[in-house]
């Protein structure tokens, strides 16, 4: 196994579609001796109309046949292979020299405390066989499931991967990832102190549901449509009485708990849909401040790197900043990691991690036995 050095760079590719369903990201990484990670280039490679509505469907399908299963899988690897193709292109770096691509394939349903007293489970779909086949390269997939075997909530797995880029600051960092669902990591000034992370509830994945049930489209741009509602307090208490807003860390969650449906739920019938909107976005910056509240952060002034596709809502970021008064808004882009791409380089990160036999997981943060090298390899 090659080991990074100053001179010669290890190259590795991430694949990261999340659970808003936009897209594939593909980021490239080069990992030189013991510095943190560095993002080489990047390609996002949208996600077609069909297979987003196909994924989505499959999310909340009663029954699914084996063959809608597969075509959906061979389609979204065709997107990823796509997405390796255009990343490339461009470039001077060939397949050859890539160490490996880590997929994280698509999350279907992820139920880390079991179903109606069944096992634990977390369903990525994905074929990295056939990845390795359209690539030529080598494949690392099947990240969360060893963390699963092992007690663990299997998600959010990130924090391992900002600590490695941000954890060697002299001051603490929180990172907020603002994607489908949102999940916090706290890294404290001391090393010693465990990393903490855990997502705090949904994010863009009701936004955009909402926005496309009354205005069309994938999602608001800036957040206007919800600027234009008014918040429902009465709405808003409803929705915070979901008991995983209360449920300590380790937790993680989904669009199984976290869908139309729920929201439908509690909804009266009278409310406007412009005000809906408004109190999904409230629901996510109060979510989230109340979990940065439950860190019982003493360590100085409060600073936040914001990431994800949620940390381009002008509206949800205003209402995050009236929830926390006097914390400093930063963006990753300082440390080289524009906000769109530090999930897909986690991906590339968790490959090379694989390949070296070091863990991949925080059990500190999501409750597993232990340290736990993740992911299978497909041979190129
Ligand atoms: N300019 C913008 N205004 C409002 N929302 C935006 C904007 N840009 C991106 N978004 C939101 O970000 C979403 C994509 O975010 P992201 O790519 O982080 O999600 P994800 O990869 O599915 O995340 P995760 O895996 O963390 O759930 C879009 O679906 C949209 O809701
Ligand atoms: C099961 C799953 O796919 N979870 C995602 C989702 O999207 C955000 C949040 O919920 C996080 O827990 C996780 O993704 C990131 C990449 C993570 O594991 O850190």
């Amino acid at each position: 196994m090659k080991t990074p050095t100053a001179s010669s760079p290890l190259y590795y590719i991430g694949l990261m579609s999340g659970t808003s369903l936009d897209g594939i990201d593909a980021a490239l990484i080069a990992i030189e001796g013991d510095s943190p990670p560095h993002l080489v280039a990047t390609h996002a490679e949208p996600m077609p109309d069909a297979l987003h509505h196909l994924l989505l469907s499959l999310c909340h399908a009663k029954q699914v046949s084996f063959a809608q299963l597969a075509a959906a899988e061979h389609a979204f690897c065709q997107s990823q292979a796509q997405a390796v193709q255009r990343l490339l292109a461009p470039l001077s770096i060939s397949h050859a020299q890539i160490s490996a691509i880590g997929s994280h394939g698509q999350t279907i349903e992820h139920a880390p405390l079991g179903h109606n007293g069944g096992p634990a489970y977390t369903l990525q779909m994905d074929n990295p066989s056939l990845l390795a086949e359209l690539t030529g390269c080598t494949v690392v997939a099947d990240f969360r499931r060893r963390d699963l075997a092992a007690g663990g909530q299997a998600a959010p797995l990130a924090p391992a991967f900002h600590q490695a880029l941000f954890g060697r600051a002299s001051a603490h960092q929180l990172v907020l990832n603002l994607g489908g669902f949102a999940n916090l990591t706290w890294l404290s000034s001391q090393p010693t102190d465990p990393v903490i992370g855990f997502d705090t509830g949904p994010a863009n994945a009701l936004l955009d549901g909402w926005f496309a049930r009354h205005q069309g489209g994938r999602f608001d741009q800036d957040g206007s449509w919800a600027a234009s509602g008014t918040i429902d307090n009465a709405l808003l208490v409803r929705l915070l009485s979901e008991p995983f807003f209360q449920q300590p860390p380790p937790r993680s969650t989904g669009r199984e708990l976290f869908h139309m449906a729920w929201l439908e739920k509690h909804l009266s019938g009278q409310e406007a849909a412009e005000d809906v909107q408004a109190t999904l976005a409230e629901l996510t910056a109060v979510s989230v401040a109340q979990g940065i509240t439950h860190l019982k952060i003493h360590d100085g002034p409060l600073t936040l790197i914001t990431a994800g596709g949620g940390a381009h809502n002008t509206y949800l970021m205003q209402r995050l900043a009236y929830h926390l008064p006097g914390a400093t808004f930063t963006s990753p882009a300082a440390h080289g990691w524009p906000e769109d791409w530090i999930e897909a380089g986690a991906f590339a990160w968790l490959a090379h991690q694989r390949l070296h036999h070091l863990p991949g997981n925080l059990p500190s943060v999501t409750g597993a036995a232990g340290p736990r090298v993740l992911g299978g390899i497909y041979a190129g």
